[in-house]
């Protein structure tokens, strides 16, 4: 068969394993979407906008390994870099966003394009892309499209970062060399074997030492891909094991290790004394930024500490490298002795809410519990920036279900958008979402997409008439909003033959009503707008935001 650039791209990303692409249309990309769409192993999914674009992307790696976005230039991927490039980042997620570019006879001619600023240099989009990527290219001449596209995908891959492709609109139909075998894009480094060794030998040594040791699993444990020798390591230390919150459901949590969240003091029950007591403290894969710490305030480090990141090792202050964290984990696990002391006379926490009365106004706490009860082995649970965060983190999780979060970037109205994605992504899933009414107005048009694709998503809207987090943080007037009847938007979108299904909940029995409406509705998502009083949020959001406030005041140092 011979191949164009659009039709090589095609096809290393169905060998990538990537079946559905998000796209929308714009000039410059026009002919190299019919190149995809001729590729009948990859499906063309649209959105609204390209913010969203990027976003379903993103949620589609996050079920699917890798995810792409087809945008138009400059108006379309400026706005889709904020998703697709820099929330990926952020997140450690493996996003390709490919932009249509300037046709390649305009570079150098001193024409003013559309779409552009209005310059005749058109090169800030690839230097605010590189910004935000592992590998960023631009392809002008069809020879040189295979090189470049294998080393953006290879790199996105490994890196377990986003990467951004450029193609000049009037190159993706060019005819140009066929894809070679793919296992040129999955290569893995090969292993340092005496670095691996001595790394698990010194580390062997620490534990041999200690008395309490406890396991804190951190969010990059999954793009290390090393999630399963995590749970090796902890069947064979019997060790107490807890979770940073933005790794929420990494390590089962029916595991009989499993300990809660630690989160300095918004931690679950006993989590926090667990970490703070360890002799021994092995951090798998964290993410020490602000939030996670409260504010710089539990942040453990220092001589105690075994630090496993996805590409190094620290542990009494030698840092060992050249080995991927699951085979150190798993090199580990053969050599360690059974450490069960944190695990004696301690529990796993257990959420603990009565069950309101069906005539009861509707709880923060009632919602929290209702919604735990949906929660299966298969369910995916998109837990949205704001007082969402707090209320999933209560939650025991069955084992295989998946809490998804974006603790990093915390892009409010991600949640929408990239729930999309991740229902493409893993239709067979029990897809949930729970968002407030603040971030829902920032991407609320997407779930118009969940009805033109029939993907039976279950939205949980907090109405609690603003944003409760900055109102716990600081408030202000600018923390309130214009309240939109979120339920009758079903309607409107729906159109003349959408499935959606727009309901309201102000009391536990109009929410245990809605819900099992939402199971039944196959055919479309179901929006529940439930209705809780402003100021009722969990009592660790309020604690958290007190502190967060008090470290965003620091005052200045003054330098004499
Ligand atoms: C405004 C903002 N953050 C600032 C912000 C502003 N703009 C973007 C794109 N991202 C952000 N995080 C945040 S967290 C709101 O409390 C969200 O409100 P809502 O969705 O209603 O949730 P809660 O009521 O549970 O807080």
């Amino acid at each position: 068969m011979s191949y164009n650039v659009g039709k090589y791209l095609a096809k290393r990303l169905e060998q990538i394993g990537i079946k559905d692409h998000f796209a929308v249309a714009g000039d410059y990309n026009l002919v190299l979407l019919d190149q995809l769409l001729d590729n009948k192993n990859l499906k063309q999914i649209y959105d609204c906008n390209e913010l969203n674009c990027g976003f379903a992307a993103e949620g589609y790696a996050r079920a699917n390994g890798a995810g792409v976005c087809v945008v138009t230039f400059s108006v379309g991927a400026i706005s889709g870099m904020n998703s697709a490039l820099g929330g990926a980042y952020a997140e450690n997620l493996p996003v390709l966003m490919v932009s249509g570019g300037p046709n390649s006879n305009d570079y150098g001619s001193g024409h003013i394009l559309h779409h552009t600023t209005g310059k005749t240099d058109y090169d800030y989009q690839m230097e605010m892309a590189k910004q935000v990527t592992c590998a960023a290219e631009r392809i002008t001449q069809a020879s040189e499209a295979p090189q470049k596209i294998d080393h953006v995908l290879r790199t996105m891959l490994r890196e377990r970062k986003p990467a951004y492709l450029e193609i000049s609109c009037n190159i993706s139909a060019q005819e140009c060399p066929a894809p070679g075998p793919v296992s040129t894009l999955l290569a893995e480094p090969k292993t340092d074997k005496t670095s691996l060794d001595a790394a698990v030998k010194k580390s062997a040594d620490f534990l041999k030492g200690a008395e309490r040791v406890v396991i804190l699993v951190g969010s990059k444990v999954r793009p290390a891909d090393a999630e399963k020798q995590a749970v090796e390591l902890a069947d064979k230390l019997g060790c107490a094991v807890t979770v940073m919150a933005a790794a929420k459901s990494y390590f089962p949590e029916q595991h009989p290790g499993f300990r809660g969240v630690y989160w300095g003091v918004v931690s679950s029950p006993g989590a926090q004394e667990l970490v703070d007591s360890a002799d021994a403290l092995i951090t798998i894969g964290p993410n020490w930024n602000d939030y996670a710490t409260v504010g710089w305030r539990a942040w453990p480090r220092g001589k105690r500490v075994l630090q496993v990141e996805p590409d190094r090792v620290l542990v009494e202050n030698e840092s060992f490298a050249g080995f991927p964290m699951r085979e150190f984990l798993s090199e580990l696990s053969k050599v360690v002795t059974p450490k069960p002391e944190t695990t004696k006379n301690t529990t796993a926490p257990k959420l603990e809410i009565p069950a309101a009365a069906p005539s009861a106004p509707l709880t923060n706490d009632e919602m929290t519990r209702q919604i735990q009860e949906l929660l299966t082995p298969d369910t995916t649970l998109m837990v949205e920036t704001g007082d969402s965060w707090f209320n999933a983190m209560r939650m025991n999780l069955p084992n295989g279900c998946r809490v998804e979060s974006e603790m990093q970037w915390g892009h409010i109205g991600w949640s929408i958008p990239s729930g999309f994605g991740c229902a493409v992504g893993a239709p067979k899933r029990r897809n949930l979402i729970m968002c407030g009414d603040g971030s829902f107005q920032l991407t609320a048009q997407e779930v118009g997409q969940m009805i033109r694709y029939e993907l039976p998503v279950i939205i949980f809207l907090v109405d609690n008439k603003g944003y409760g987090i900055e109102i716990a943080i600081h408030d202000g007037p600018y923390n309130y909003i214009q309240n939109w009847n979120y339920a009758a938007l079903m309607d409107a979108f729906n159109g003349e033959k959408g499935h959606g299904l727009g309901l309201v909940a102000k009391t536990a029995g109009e929410m245990a009503e809605a819900i099992k409406k939402g199971l039944a509705n196959k055919k479309g998502p179901t929006l529940i707008q439930c209705c809780i009083p402003q100021d009722d949020c969990t009592e660790a959001l309020t604690v958290w935001g007190r502190e967060v406030a008090q470290t965003n005041a620091r005052p200045p140092i003054v330098n004499d």
